[in-house]
């Protein structure tokens, strides 16, 4: 049921034909004013083939009907490119429905369990779930632990460790408990679920226009008008010179002018775009969010667990002073015995394998000092009175310099060699002395490097924000090759940079899991929360990645940049159609009249007749043959925008000059038989 699997298959191709036909109801069609122009079109020469002396013309019946089927097409074409690519959307949400089934909840009221049915739950309510059950709403464990099979809404069949207080609280509606049993407080009322909002995003049936798009679409309309004007005014001119225009070649001519291949694809591109995002399993909660990742210039991301594994274990204790690597070790693992992060188990596990040694009950009735990244420590108190503390090794110093004690001459010296080769390292202190280092190992991401000469390329800077030492992140950053770092930062930097940033104009993207980043990932213009992360930072966010994957914010920010340069691709293409079928009709128009206008007739075509249908085929067929772009997206190597515009215009406006010549020219030769 994931959101990944859908392709397009046989059933949404069948499903998006009968849509084809029934969005030709012309208060669907009025929200695209260019096909609305072609179907009225199309509904003026249908009414000509039954009464052809309206007008008072004399066109053959036969050209009429001809006339009229082509512009139905061309309608058609358009409303199938939107309905495929509305298709995997609705096909999605059709199975995650299935998962949004009504179920019984357990909840808390006083001191006694109610019974109630899912639908009735409330923001606020506390509900109790066990082993099997599934979770009746979004909320956050107030109480205990489990495992949950987040699968329905992830695609990840792995269970996941959900558990009260820390990054790891969030549950989602209609996941299910594995083991355990939790309480949970619902955060979120009927009809506003995770779920429901993936259902009606991937729907599309919140869809709303994106600012780029509108402008471009009143620009579109725009050419229209003057283009209709244009058309209209013509039989005047023509009158003057005593030539009859029939008003089936003009609507043929009108409909040929107006950018009818953008017009017919604008709305595909933009939903396929969207759908791209969803296919890599990221929820974007608007249009909008896309498209702005597209105009990005700033990303931020933090160093551990985006641009390195993460995974930042122990790998060394390094003694300073006149102290012993079994001394630094055993304060480092009473430090940790309750440090339930990564490095602080990592710690233990390398005693252990070093044949090293601690005792465990020194700890008993101590009091446990959490990992903060505002204190950049973490430790014990002991019932003796005694402070334990390991951590970033400027943190420590000032802790126990705060005290009055020494610190140890080859201190630095040691912390630079780890920091110099990229490690982080972590001073371990009792009170007032420092026992040695321990060398946590973290290695970069095979690959990034790449990536962001890719960013560089496109102009986008990246900027690494780490609460790490600035040898450290210097080292890394060199290594990743990101354009700029900070060091030694606390949570609420982030949110500096990006003000920063953005106070210079620039777009800024960033990437955040903890309740802590909330407010920096509602103050990017693209904030993409981790699915694993808290409900404050989903809610910041304006995308969550399903599989929280730091990282993935380089290809969103592609597939943003991507979305808008296939619009700009497609527009220039549609525009740049027109000449060509200027010289297939104009010439058509006047020819017999005015002999000399066959100069104009470049491409040769059999007879006006033929020449007017080749043009409007053309322009018909265009349309579903650009869909597989349309809903792909333009391929594209990274590069800065103004050697993006000079390529496009050369593929996509010189390619949109040429193509519809040799096109007409083709259609031609075979429609010449029948006229
Ligand atoms: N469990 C821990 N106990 C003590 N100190 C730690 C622990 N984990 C990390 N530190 C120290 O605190 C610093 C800040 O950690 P934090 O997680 O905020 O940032 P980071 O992981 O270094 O950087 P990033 O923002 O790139 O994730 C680390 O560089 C390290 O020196
Ligand atoms: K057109
Ligand atoms: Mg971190």
């Amino acid at each position: 049921m994931s959101t990944k699997k859908s392709a397009i298959n046989k059933d949404i191709v069948i499903q998006a034909a009968k849509q084809a036909f029934i969005k030709l109801d012309p208060r669907v069609m009025l929200r695209n004013p260019i096909m609305f122009v072609v179907e009225i079109g199309f509904i003026i020469t249908l009414f000509l083939v039954f009464v052809p002396d309206a007008f008072g013309g004399d066109v053959s019946t036969g050209f009429n009907l001809a006339v009229a089927f082509i512009l139905l097409f061309t309608v058609l074409f358009a409303n199938f490119a939107e309905a495929l690519a509305e298709g995997r959307g609705k096909a999605q949400a059709d199975s995650l429905k299935k998962s949004k089934k009504e179920i019984t909840a357990n909840k808390v009221s006083g001191s006694s369990v109610k019974e109630v049915p899912s639908t009735e739950l409330r923001k606020g309510d506390v509900v109790i779930v066990a082993q099997g059950e599934m979770i009746p709403g979004d909320g956050e464990v107030i109480e205990g632990l489990a495992s949950v099979d987040e699968s329905a809404i992830t695609g990840e069949s792995a269970p996941v460790i959900k558990e009260a207080g820390g990054d790891f609280s969030s549950v989602t509606g209609g996941t299910k408990v594995i083991s355990d049993r939790i309480k949970v407080r619902i955060t979120s009322d009927p009809g506003e679920s995770f779920l429901d909002r993936m259902i009606s995003l991937v729907e599309g049936a919140k869809r709303q226009k994106t600012p780029n798009e509108i402008a471009l679409n009143t620009v579109l309309v725009s050419l229209t008008i003057i283009f209709l004007i244009v058309v209209i005014t013509l039989p005047f001119f023509a009158d003057y010179l005593d030539i009859r225009l029939e008003v089936p070649v003009l609507i043929a001519l009108l409909v040929c002018l107006i950018p009818t291949t953008i017009g017919g694809l604008l709305s595909a591109i933009g939903i396929a775009g969207m759908d791209r995002v969803t296919q890599f399993n990221v929820l974007a909660m608007s249009g909008k969010a896309v498209e702005a990742s597209g105009d990005i210039n700033t990303i931020i991301l933090d160093k551990t667990g985006t641009i390195t594994y993460g995974n930042r274990m122990a790998s060394e204790f390094i003694p300073v002073g006149k102290h012993s690597r079994q001394d630094v070790a055993a304060w480092a693992a009473l430090s940790s015995v309750r440090d339930e992060t990564p490095e602080g188990r990592s710690v233990l596990e390398l005693l252990k394998s070093q044949n090293l040694s601690f005792q465990e009950s020194v700890a008993d009735g101590a009091e446990f000092v959490e990992f903060k990244a505002e204190t950049r420590m973490s430790g014990i108190d002991l019932p003796d009175g005694r402070h334990i503390r390991k951590g970033a090794v400027d943190a420590v110093k000032q802790w126990v310099a705060g005290q009055g004690g020494i610190i140890p001459d080859d201190l630095q010296a040691n912390s630079n060699a780890i920091a110099s080769a990229g490690g982080t390292p972590l001073a371990v202190a009792v009170d007032q002395t420092i026992y040695g280092l321990i060398y946590l190992k973290d290695t970069v991401k095979p690959g990034m490097r790449e990536r962001f000469e890719q960013m560089r390329k496109m102009g986008i800077k990246t900027i690494m924000c780490t609460g790490d030492n600035p040898l450290t992140a210097a080292t890394i950053a060199a290594e990743a090759g990101v354009d700029d770092f900070i060091a030694e930062s606390k949570p609420e930097d982030k949110i500096a940079v990006i003000r920063r940033e953005q106070a210079e104009g620039k777009l800024v993207a960033m990437t955040g899991d903890g309740t802590n980043d909330a407010p920096a990932l509602a103050q990017a213009d693209v904030g993409i929360a981790m699915n694993s992360g808290t409900v404050a930072a989903k809610e910041a966010a304006n995308m969550v990645d399903l599989d929280s994957d730091p990282s993935k914010i380089i290809e969103v920010v592609s597939i943003g940049k991507q979305l808008l340069m296939t619009r700009g691709a497609l527009t220039t293409f549609s525009i740049a159609n027109d000449i060509a079928k200027y010289f297939a009709i104009i010439p058509a128009m006047f020819m017999v009249a005015i002999p000399e206008m066959e100069v104009l007739n470049v491409m040769r075509l059999h007879s006006p007749l033929s020449a007017i249908l080749s043009a409007l085929i053309f322009n018909a067929v265009i349309i579903p043959l650009l869909i597989p772009l349309a809903m792909k997206g333009v391929a594209y190597k990274p590069m800065s925008s103004s050697q993006l515009l000079s390529r496009n215009l050369i593929i996509y406006g010189l390619g949109g000059v040429v193509v519809p010549f040799a096109g007409i020219k083709l259609i031609d030769l075979v429609v010449q038989f029948w006229v």
